[in-house]
């Protein structure tokens, strides 16, 4: 009832301890924090706060138009809604390698298990997309040391991103990744891998937990969860896929109403009041007021 009933240090040291097991965390971005109690309710390892989908849920591109102050206010807002580990992207950290240590500080604060700080130049874009640029190593090894520094949680989870993949090359994104792990980051995240030999030969490079980023219309395939264990993989993250099926529900449905005059027909594709009231536990408020949820509610 009302919030997670895990503080956020139980999180964090939750989540390091799985991390540390060897086996695959599947983590779903939350689109709101309803949608995080749904991903938790489904049996999911943790949460990933994506900068793309907060962006786009303020109608913006991900194009480092967000503030740290809307990435940690949304991080608060869902954080707190799940016993779930959440991992949030911290885009290029807002600014130079001072401003990234305040981001952690604001994330860890924000209640969050882990973030990520990426590579590239200011203004960022969506790492699956051509054109991206990235800083020099010595930029990219200030930010992460700066991060790891900031932390007051040994827990924090500072998961460093490289871009550079996409921008000089698969060799170049290894030799990136150890000087990031080198400069203190517990986990690599390398954006827009081609295919799981990509995977394999990251997770074979490094001897720390490396993600996956299972995005929708990107540069990846979109592999199993047994695929990308079997490659090495510890975290698999499906960022924006929530908000893209529910913005595509959503567009059939006005879409529906337009043509047929009625939402009748998609009806049996919602979730419904039943669904709904449970997921928000109306029945757990009662333990405070016996007066909440005295009613029947209409539906399944
Ligand atoms: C993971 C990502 O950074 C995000 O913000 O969710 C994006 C996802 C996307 O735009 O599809 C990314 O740069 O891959
Ligand atoms: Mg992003």
């Amino acid at each position: 009832m009302l919030y997670a009933t895990t503080s956020a240090a139980e999180k964090r040291a939750a989540f390091r301890e799985r991390l540390g097991s060897g086996e695959l965390l599947q983590v779903p971005g939350a689109f709101n924090p309803l949608s995080a109690r749904l991903i938790e309710e489904k049996g999911f390892d943790g949460v990933y706060i994506s900068g793309a989908v907060l962006a786009a849920d303020l109608g913006l591109p991900d194009i480092g138009l967000t503030t740290l102050s809307e990435v940690a206010g949304r991080s608060t807002q869902i954080a707190r809604m799940t016993n779930l580990p959440a991992l949030v992207d911290a885009d290029t950290g807002f600014g130079e390698p001072m401003n990234v240590a305040r981001t952690v500080q604001e994330l860890e604060d924000a209640g969050v298990a882990g973030l990520h700080i990426e590579d590239q130049v200011n203004p960022k874009r969506c790492g699956h997309l051509d054109g991206k640029q990235v800083v020099d190593a010595d930029t990219a090894v200030k930010r992460i040391r700066a991060a790891a520094d900031a932390r007051r949680d040994p827990n924090l989870l500072i998961m460093a991103r490289t871009d550079i993949r996409g921008v000089d090359g698969m060799a170049a994104a290894i030799d990136r990744a150890k000087r990031l792990v080198d400069a203190g980051a517990d986990a690599v995240f390398p954006e827009a891998m081609r295919d799981l030999g990509e995977f394999e030969a990251m997770c074979e490079s490094l001897d720390v937990p490396v993600l996956a980023n299972m995005t929708e219309f990107g540069k990846s395939e979109l592999f199993t969860a047994q695929q990308l264990q079997d490659a090495g993989i510890r975290i698999v993250i499906y960022p924006v896929t929530l908000l893209r099926s529910a913005m595509g529900a959503a567009e059939r449905t006005l879409d529906l109403i337009a043509a047929e005059g009625t939402q009748a027909s998609a009806v049996d594709d919602m979730q419904t009041r039943a669904q709904l009231y449970e997921l928000l536990d109306y029945s757990g408020y009662n333990a405070f007021d016996s007066g909440i949820f005295n009613f029947t509610v209409p539906g399944r």
